[in-house]
């Protein structure tokens, strides 16, 4: 059974359809990234979920529990669901302690301590219990936040935007270490970003919302690989797109020639549509004789990103070969990988 169903949900503002028809399920344990544009409806869909929405279509199910239907909606506080909000909402006249120990009050005294001094401990912030918010950098106030959710064990926990705020050169390791203490909890999560970097660092799985639905929902190589629309392509990552015609069971006529891919292509021959080819996807060798030229080089660290030009067609490229420069002829090549078309 899922942990989470969310079944044909519609929700609403003043009248316009936010969310519409959207349904996902969240596993056991599982971490979910929702990502997507700005104004998808990302956040509309984890406050439904918290229940600070109401649901004008669909069901919410918790544990086989239903949270919220249009005749339905259980309060936020009977849900036991932890949301960390973007700022964090840390009460900034309590003391970490305090902080973490809110969710508690109800909690026998010295059973609440030794919670608050486990949370302490779980998330590093040993030797500041007694400080206050302000005392804190913007990640230490990150983990009072984390230690707060998880304090009253949550069956679910919500994050909005959780890294958002945080300095990109200590993010990529928060995240990491965040993703520690969630699986070392057993805490089955759904995080919102709009960064894809987050989603592939975070999550075990992403939702990819558009306008209100989910487009497409799968493990990050997926999404990323198999993408089911150019809406996913795109969102996911900037690639190539040939104008292609389907030559045979495998086989595709593009102007860098025909190219065939790795298994059976999903449209019959003769279809018209347009190749996606990853920057990685394509092969670069410097060859005086070759189709295309290296127009720009961008040198990354082990690998280089070139544009190169093969007759009418720009391409991006991204290549191990970093010794390749502008004016270079070049011979370039698709790599064996399963072609995905519109
Ligand atoms: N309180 C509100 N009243 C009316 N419309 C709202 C309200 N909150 C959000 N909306 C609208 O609902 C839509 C979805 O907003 P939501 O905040 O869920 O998007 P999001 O995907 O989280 O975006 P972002 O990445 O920018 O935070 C937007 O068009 C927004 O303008």
């Amino acid at each position: 059974m899922s942990k989470l169903q969310i079944q044909a949900l519609a929700c609403e503002y003043q009248g316009k359809t936010i969310l519409n028809e959207l349904s996902l399920d969240l596993a056991e344990n599982e971490i979910l990234a929702l990502l997507g544009p700005s104004g998808c409806g990302k956040t509309t869909l984890l406050r439904a979920i918290a229940g600070l929405m109401s649901v004008s279509q669909g069901e919410i199910v918790l544990d086989g529990e239903p949270l919220s239907s249009p005749q339905r909606v259980l309060p936020t506080e009977q849900r036991g669901i932890g949301v960390i909000f973007q700022d964090y909402a840390l009460f900034p006249h309590l003391t970490v302690a305090e902080n973490i120990g809110f969710g508690l009050k109800a909690w026998d005294k010295a059973k609440a301590q030794a919670r608050i001094a486990e949370m302490v401990a779980l998330v590093k912030l040993d030797g500041l219990a007694d400080r206050y918010i302000h005392q804190l950098s913007g990640g230490q106030q990150q983990r009072v936040a984390i230690a707060r959710a998880l304090a009253y064990q949550p069956r679910l926990l919500l994050l909005d935007e959780p890294f958002s705020n945080i300095d990109s050169q200590v993010r990529g390791e928060l995240m990491a270490e965040i993703r520690q203490i969630l699986r070392s909890q057993g805490v089955s999560a759904i995080f919102v970003t709009h960064s894809k970097e987050e989603a592939f660092a975070f999550s075990d799985r992403l939702a990819l919302l558009h306008e209100g639905k989910v487009v497409q929902s799968g493990r990050a190589e997926e999404l990323y690989y198999r993408p089911a629309s150019r809406f996913v392509a795109d969102f996911l990552g900037g690639g190539n797109y040939l104008d292609a015609t389907v030559a045979g069971s495998h086989e595709v006529s593009t102007p860098l020639g025909v190219i065939t891919s790795a298994s059976a292509l999903r449209h019959r021959p003769e279809h018209q549509g347009i190749l996606l080819l990853r920057p990685q996807q394509l092969a670069l060798e410097a060859d005086n004789n070759g189709d295309g030229v290296v127009m720009e080089r961008r040198f990354a660290g082990t690998y280089c990103d070139y544009q190169v030009k093969v007759g009418l067609v720009d391409l991006a490229v991204r290549s191990g070969h970093i010794g390749l420069e502008p004016g270079q002829r070049v011979a370039i090549a698709a790599l064996p990988h399963s072609l995905v078309m519109f």
